[in-house]
């Protein structure tokens, strides 16, 4: 069912800093940064030939990583994307299969333009997923 690894998401304190950082020291691909506020968050995605890695910081009062920081105050990896074909099959195949999905069910518009879903960390080793529609 999931496909192609869509992103690797990294939770930052300062974004300015890590995008210049990923650009100046690692000599990658930095777009600009993309306020998402149906999402709390503001994104940088970095083009590396393989993937995407999603730089992320909290964007208004209830974002979704103001925990995680407070827990990892230096930053760290928040989730991992996978592609999906049928992200309503997807869903319900899941759901089937036991695993919760994160809010009511109904996919938001993510970063891309397109259908995303969250996956609880729990039912899935520890690791925070998010499917998106291509
Ligand atoms: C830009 C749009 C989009 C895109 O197109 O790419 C994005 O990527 S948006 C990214 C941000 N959005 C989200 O993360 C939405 C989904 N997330 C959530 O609904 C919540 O953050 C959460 C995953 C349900 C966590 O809830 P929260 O209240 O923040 O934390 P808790 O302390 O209650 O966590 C419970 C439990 O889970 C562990 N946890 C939390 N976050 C993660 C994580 N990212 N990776 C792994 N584990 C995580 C947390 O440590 C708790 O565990 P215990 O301490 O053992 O209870
Ligand atoms: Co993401």
């Amino acid at each position: 069912m999931i496909g192609r690894l869509n992103h690797v998401a990294i939770a930052v304190p300062d974004l300015d800093a890590a995008a210049a950082q990923y650009r100046d020291t690692l000599g990658a691909q930095v777009g600009a940064p993309q306020d998402e506020p149906d999402h709390g968050v503001t994104v940088i995605f970095i083009e590396l030939p393989n993937t995407k890695i999603e730089l992320l910081h909290p964007l208004g009062e209830n974002s979704p990583i103001t925990g995680f920081l407070e827990k990892n105050p230096a930053g760290g990896i928040h989730h991992i994307c996978y592609e999906v074909d049928d992200i309503l099959a997807a869903r319900d195949r899941l759901v089937t299969a036991g695993a919760r999905v994160l809010g009511d069910g109904t996919p938001k518009i993510g970063a891309h333009g397109k259908p995303v879903l969250f996956l609880h960390p729990k039912d899935f080793n520890g690791t925070l997923v998010e499917l998106e529609q291509v």
